[in-house]
């Protein structure tokens, strides 16, 4: 790993770095000439710095032993004694991982009076649950939780960490592998791993152009998060093994510079990724109003509208309607897409629902090379004959 040490005792701050610096990362703070993360070591400071204040230090890497680190250990997010659900589809991965590369799967779980937690936790295949338990640690603060994540990652030492990529998560997770100086993998959308335990990390990059595959070859452990409804939950295991190492709480670990002065519970409609039947509606619709016979389709199927990304962008619905790569995941037993072209940064947030009905003029759009039932037809005749024909259905049958 290389490094820009800057020796201020030599540095005149004449300001010539700063202007040669393609990347706009250096700047001058405080009487003191700073390198941010925006440096890409492209080396035009040191080289055209008239005092040649900056040096260029190439470290060795240092690779780390392998062997050492061992198991699968998932991250447990619990609230107000609810275990959250990507959990068991993170132990679903941890699972698979676990039997290739023949490692133990282990769970951590934090937090207060939480025991009765490790129960449900031992149904599934799980060798071991570490348990923080402390009262100073009931809600989610992240320097307390990261001290005790660094705590039971020194003692366990997992090749691998799985933490859900929920609001917690993804807020706890970049503290943790930057602990350990390690790599961590946001969002994985599949995870694959070698022989010699390199987990392969693939997820949409450059906008859902590509799959990229990232690894950690050179330190442990490897972090990845997943989203809830991306893996599928696994089931429990025919005989369970699995034991609870109750694990001490060091006072200092819980310093923090957080006070928790009131948790509220904010009232949420379910989300679009928690039912059963979404009607997604794209920009096959012309106007804001239109949006309504959409939502009375939804309603008659009890379910719920959800949109693409540029109805959002044109301010016609909130943002947690939006399915796809920068929106929701969504993993429905039915959704049906009206006016949506298919572009994969929208498939990538849906293309694992059950049943996929879509309802699209254009019959090359590519929304037809996933869909499980093809409607080649206008939005603005298919839907309401659609409506019309499940209300009369429901008037002959009485329901
Ligand atoms: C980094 C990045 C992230 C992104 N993230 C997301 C994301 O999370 N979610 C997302 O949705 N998009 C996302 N996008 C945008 C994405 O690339 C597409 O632009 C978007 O999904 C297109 O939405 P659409 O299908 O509604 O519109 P269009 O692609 O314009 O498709 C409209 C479709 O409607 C059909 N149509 C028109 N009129 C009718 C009619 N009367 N009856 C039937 N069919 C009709 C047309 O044939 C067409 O196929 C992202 C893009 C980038 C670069």
């Amino acid at each position: 790993m290389a490094e820009l040490v800057i020796n201020h005792n030599r540095c005149n701050l004449c300001g010539k770095c700063i202007t040669v610096c393609p990347f706009n990362a250096i700047s001058m703070h405080g009487g003191k000439i700073e390198i941010s993360a925006g440096c890409k070591m492209c080396k035009l400071c040191s080289k055209n710095c008239p005092e040649q204040a900056i040096d260029f230090i190439d470290k060795k890497r240092t690779v780390v032993n392998k062997e050492e680190w061992k198991g699968i250990l998932v991250f447990v997010e619990n609230f107000e004694g609810n275990i959250h659900p990507v959990t068991f589809e993170l132990i679903g991965k941890a699972n698979e991982i676990a039997k290739s590369i023949n490692h133990p799967i282990y769970c951590l779980i934090i937090g207060d009076q939480i025991s009765h937690q490790t129960n449900k936790l031992l149904k599934y295949p799980v060798n071991k649950v570490f348990l923080y338990e402390d009262k100073e640690l009931k809600h989610f603060r992240v320097d307390t939780y990261t001290n005790i994540f660094e705590d039971c990652i020194r003692t366990v030492k997992p090749s691998v960490i799985l933490v859900g990529a929920t609001l917690i998560g993804r807020s706890l997770a970049p503290r943790v592998a930057a602990r350990f100086r390690t790599g961590l993998t946001a969002d994985c959308t599949s995870l694959e791993v070698r022989e010699n335990t390199d987990l392969v990390q693939i997820r949409p990059a450059f906008g859902g152009n590509i799959m990229a595959q990232i690894i950690t070859p050179y330190s442990r452990p490897q972090i990845a998060t997943v989203r809830h409804k991306v893996m599928t939950p696994t089931k429990q295991a025919d005989f369970p093994l699995g034991k609870v190492e109750r694990c001490f709480v060091t006072p200092e670990k819980l310093n923090s510079k957080i006070t928790i002065r009131k948790v509220m519970i904010k009232e949420e409609l379910p989300s679009i990724s928690d039912v059963e039947v979404l009607i997604a509606a794209g920009r096959g619709v012309r106007g804001l109003k239109d949006l309504s016979l959409f939502e009375e389709l939804a309603t008659l199927l009890g379910g719920q509208l959800a949109t693409t990304r540029p109805l959002v962008e044109m301010g016609w619905v909130h943002y947690s309607k939006q399915i796809g790569l920068s929106g929701r995941t969504v993993k429905p037993k039915l959704i049906i897409t009206c006016g949506i072209s298919g572009a994969v940064q929208f498939m990538a947030g849906m293309s694992a629902s059950e049943c996929i009905i879509a309802i699209n003029k254009d019959r090359n759009a590519p929304i037809f090379g996933q869909a499980h039932y093809a409607v080649i037809g206008d939005i603005y005749e298919v839907v309401p004959l659609l409506i019309e024909k499940i209300k009369k259905t429901r008037d002959t049958n009485g329901i």
